[in-house]
């Protein structure tokens, strides 16, 4: 069945009253309560369908008139401090960037960043911020810990890595940047005192830099070395170097590999680990295992990732490594890395995990950037955040991709947590939530459409695609379908939707979208606003679930346990404090929805708390 717009006359807005919501957030809020009882059909006169809204919405929030003058949307103060994370790290101002050398050390996790403390835009004077923390969650600011004070690295202490040797010592590995001419090299450096959990200092190296860019190689295509890995065949550490050839009309990213026994001189293993046609230059690659090990039967894999330069997304591959013969190849030709899987369908970029000793996990921390104005950053002071740490499994239901999934211990910060299970939404309903507050959440939700009407449905909507569909506006028969955040009250204005849309395809299978529709997230016009996200794998029998947190202005959603992942940055003018709600929707024109699960926990916000802190400093 194609979609098909649904009349907005046939769906004008019926809000549920302030009386219903007090009525509602009465319950008692054990889910069995709720069970049955919150059945919200269209016929209560709860309906409001979304292409009315989004008619309504999108004529007010872009019509001409509006403040969005030459100089931008003119932000107020309660609006731009509004846009501050609650449980996201973020320094107190200037501009941040990649996430580097993550480690556990001595009791502390330890992130540093690329930090430019001269504005709020990338600066050739970058150095290397840096936080630690107990949990992943409170970080605690240290002064920073490199910047650009040698002649290999004056114009830049770029991304770089921490391995761990094998007596526990660190060596840091970096990429410097000379003057004049410009190019790239790779640094090293080490704890000043290794005696200090809180690594405050480190000194570089003098036999810096260590590691030039290999011949045929442009002198600005060789950065972001990764942490080294041990190769027993030849007892050496390996590391990985992505670049770029751009030789004879051709445009691939490429890997080289180089070993080293003592991180003072490299040789390069020969050849090219990789190399995929059309994807210019890999930064911030990465490579590591998953699957296998010693409590499973199933083959290890090995995980390829990079940040796409020229498309600024991190795509990820994965495939087997063959040491011996210096090549990875991917299990899926068409997944090969940039043109297949992403780590992030939104906005999050140059990406590095570390192994965590403490835990035994994997976990990926990205950066996520700003998307409006560079004057809106300037009238705020700060530029970008840092996702929530992610744990990375493969996942062994499918093998096809890997589970991305927000570390345990940021549900440490959980209250108020409200048990909505059981609510059942007809097609074209919304459902108010009642919360006490809908800026800093935890959403978890897992939806299943009703199997008659999914039964009933037999003709084929194909070609359903996040970004160029029509968003949370388009309905189809079997969606779209999901929650509405940060939603102004009367719903004809702000609303950044987060939903699943089901299709069903030529041979009669169905296909499974997730997105974060952000097109009227926002009435300022200065700002990018897009629909991202991609298909999801679903199994037999899985309910579609999600889980979003909510923390102003970025929105992180996980599709299927985190086989599908989407971060958004938001910057509504008016859904903001306790003007802005969470709703259920249901824009299916050919199926009810049941949400079988439905907690939202209220977030505490992750304020470093010198008076509880950690171990003595030294
Ligand atoms: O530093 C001098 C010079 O290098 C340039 C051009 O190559 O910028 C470097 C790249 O910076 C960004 O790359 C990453 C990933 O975000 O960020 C780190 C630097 O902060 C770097 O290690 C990573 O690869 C950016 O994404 C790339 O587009 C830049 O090329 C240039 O802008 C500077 O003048």
């Amino acid at each position: 069945m194609e979609s098909r717009a649904i009349p907005s006359a046939a769906y004008a807005p019926l809000l549920p009253s302030a009386a219903d919501d007090v009525a509602l957030a009465k319950q008692d809020r054990p889910g069995v309560g709720w069970r049955g009882f919150l059945t919200v059909l269209a016929a209560s006169g709860v309906v409001v369908l979304l292409v009315a809204a989004s008619l309504l919405a999108g004529s007010r929030m872009g019509q001409a008139g509006d403040e969005d003058g030459a100089g931008g949307f003119p932000w107020s103060n309660e609006m731009l401090q509004w846009q501050r994370a609650g449980f996201h790290y973020q320094p107190e101002g200037h501009f941040m960037s990649d996430p580097d050398g993550p480690v556990y050390y001595r009791g502390y996790y330890h992130l540093f960043f690329q930090y430019n403390r001269r504005g709020v835009a990338w600066d050739d004077y970058i150095e290397w911020g840096h936080v630690v923390s107990q949990d992943l969650v409170h970080w605690r600011p240290l002064p920073v810990a490199m910047r650009p004070d040698h002649w290999y690295d004056m114009k830049g202490v770029l991304s770089g890595t921490i391995t761990v040797l094998h007596n526990g010592t660190l060596v840091l590995l970096y990429t410097g940047v000379t003057e004049d001419p410009m190019a790239e090299s790779q640094c090293i450096a080490v704890p000043t005192d290794p005696n200090d959990p809180l690594l405050r200092h480190w000194t570089k190296h003098p036999a810096n830099p260590v590691l030039a860019h290999p011949q045929g190689v442009q002198g600005m295509d060789f950065r972001d070395p990764t942490s080294a890995w041990w190769d027993k065949s030849d007892a050496t550490w390996r590391i990985l170097i992505g670049s770029k050839d751009d030789a004879n009309g051709s445009h691939a990213g490429i890997a080289f590999i180089f070993k080293t026994k003592d991180f003072l001189s490299f040789e390069r293993v020969p050849g090219i680990v990789h190399r995929v046609e059309g994807t210019g230059m890999w930064e911030c690659i990465d490579f590591y295992p998953v699957g296998g090990g010693h409590n499973s039967s199933s083959e290890e894999l090995y995980v390829i990732k990079a940040s796409m330069d020229d498309e600024r997304h991190d795509y990820y591959s994965l495939g087997r490594y063959d040491a011996a013969a210096n090549t990875w190849t991917p299990l899926d030709a068409e997944l090969d890395l940039g043109i297949g899987l992403r780590y992030d369908w939104g906005k999050l970029y140059a990406s590095t995990t570390f192994y965590d000793p403490l835990k035994q996990r994997r976990i990926m921390l990205g950066y996520v950037g700003e998307t409006d104005s560079a004057r809106a950053d300037v009238a705020k002071g700060w530029a970008s955040l840092q996702s929530i740490p992610r744990t990375v499994t493969l996942d062994e239901k499918t093998r096809t991709n890997l589970l991305l999934w927000p570390v345990e211990e940021v549900e440490a910060l959980r209250y108020n947590s409200t048990d909505l299970s059981g609510i059942t939404i007809d097609n074209g309903s919304v459902f108010h939530l009642p919360l006490h507050q809908a800026t800093q959440l935890d959403i978890e939700a897992s939806f299943r459409l009703d199997a008659s009407d999914v039964a009933a449905i037999n003709e084929a909507d194909v070609g359903y695609n996040c970004s160029s569909s029509g968003g949370a506006a388009a309905c189809g028969a079997l969606g779209p379908f999901g929650l509405l955040v940060h939603a102004a009250g009367d719903l004809r204005g702000e609303q950044t939707a987060v939903y699943f849309y089901v299709s069903r395809a030529l041979d009669g299978t169905l296909r499974t979208s997730f997105c974060n529709d952000e097109t009227r997230s926002s009435r300022a016009r200065d700002v990018t606003k897009r629909v991202v996200g991609s298909t999801v794998p679903v199994l037999d029998g899985e309910a579609l679930s999600m889980r979003v947190l909510v923390d102003h202005s970025i929105v992180q959603s996980f599709a299927m346990g985190g086989r599908v992942t989407a971060t958004s940055r938001v910057y509504p003018t008016e859904a903001i404090y306790a003007r802005a709600g969470v709703y259920l929707f249901n824009n299916a024109t050919g199926a009810s929805v049941t949400v079988e699960r439905l907690i939202v926990h209220e977030m505490a916000s992750a304020v470093y708390d010198e008076t509880v802190v950690m171990v003595e400093d030294s």
